[in-house]
């Protein structure tokens, strides 16, 4: 193996630079040309692709989003759309591709497979819900985001006096929320994969208002359903006003956490790694504080469930 090229694709993900950093100094390491991709599998098909050299990634770890750009693109899911991807790997040569994205991501890099590209992909999305590995690069930062988010919330709802629901991106995974609602201290946590009970919900607001306990901060992933829908369900079955606040698209942004940074340092340089070993589909990430590389396939069986007892831990502890 000659040249590889590095793509990020779907939602950035603080930490992405961090991985592109990686792999383009392993692979120049190891002796391989290296090329960037620019706007993901757009890119690809219009040849946005250029060499890259040491310093092409110089000052970047430290920085949010992504140096290469991402893109969401539905030309990339058509056959048409990928026969002209394949025409500008073979033109410049690629003899392997690292993809640094999330699920749909690894899912575009497997129709890649298919045409005989080896793909290594690194899992990189603040939804953390990526079979097979347990953190995805992204995740923590948005997680720090996210909690520092509540904490000012709270200071607002203990002096008012005030409920507030807490909208958490997610897509349909709760991991964000989870975590973030259990860091936060949150009073409730709605979450896609635990069934809503809207009474439960209430009971609680009402044991701790009955306690003496006027403020509350309820998590909710967005995968479950959107803030405003929820804002009404309580005020209609119970008459409890809230505050809505959803928090968009900042919990994408900012510089990535110290752990982003490691791991997607790691997970960059295994991602080079397997594919030197001539490794033709995977995928990289973590298992018990270990960096692994599995067959790409994996991801696409069912998910891991998430740990709801974090929940009711969570619940207990906000009492
Ligand atoms: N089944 C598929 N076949 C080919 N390409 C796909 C497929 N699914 C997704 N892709 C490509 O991957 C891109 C990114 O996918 P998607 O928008 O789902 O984001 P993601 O990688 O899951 O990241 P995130 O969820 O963090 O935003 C799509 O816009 C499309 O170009
Ligand atoms: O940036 P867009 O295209 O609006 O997508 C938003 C989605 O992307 C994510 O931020 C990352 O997948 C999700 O949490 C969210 O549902
Ligand atoms: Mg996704």
């Amino acid at each position: 193996m000659k040249k590889i090229a590095v793509l990020t694709s779907g939602g950035d993900a603080p930490g992405m630079n961090a991985a592109i950093r990686s792999v383009v100094r392993k692979a120049l390491f190891e002796g391989l040309e290296v090329s960037g991709v620019f706007n993901g599998y757009q890119g690809l098909i219009e040849g946005k692709i250029e060499q890259f050299q040491l310093g092409s990634v110089g000052d970047i770890i430290q920085r949010g989003g992504t140096i290469l750009r991402s893109a969401r693109c539905p030309e990339f899911m058509t056959e048409d759309g990928r026969a002209k991807a394949m025409e500008q790997i073979k033109l410049h040569a690629i003899e392997g591709l690292v993809v640094i994205g999330g699920d749909g991501s690894f899912k575009g890099a497997n129709e890649l497979v298919k045409l005989g590209v080896p793909c290594a992909c690194v899992p990189a999305t603040i939804d953390n819900d990526i079979t097979g590995t347990e953190f995805t690069i992204g995740f923590d930062t948005a997680l720090n985001t996210v909690v520092d988010v509540i904490d000012k919330i709270r200071d607002t709802a203990t002096s008012h006096e005030r409920s507030f629901i807490v909208e958490v991106m997610g897509r349909d995974a709760g991991d964000l929320a989870l975590w973030a609602g259990l860091g936060g201290g949150a009073e409730s946590i709605i979450l896609p994969e635990k069934p809503f009970n809207v009474d439960a919900i209430v009971n609680r607001l009402k044991s701790s208002t009955s306690r003496g306990k006027k403020h509350s901060i309820i998590v909710l992933a967005e995968g479950m359903m959107s803030a405003t829908q929820l804002a009404e369900i309580l005020k209609k079955e119970a008459g409890i006003e809230t505050r809505v606040s959803i928090l968009g698209h900042m919990q994408r942004g900012g510089s990535p956490s110290a752990r982003d940074r490691v791991i997607a340092s790691q997970y960059g340089a295994r991602a080079v790694e397997t594919l030197l070993s001539g490794k033709k589909s995977s995928a990289v990430g973590m298992r018990n504080h270990k960096v692994v590389d599995y067959n790409l396939e994996e991801v696409f069986t069912k998910r891991e469930k998430l740990d709801l007892s974090l929940v009711d831990l969570a619940e207990t502890l906000s009492i």
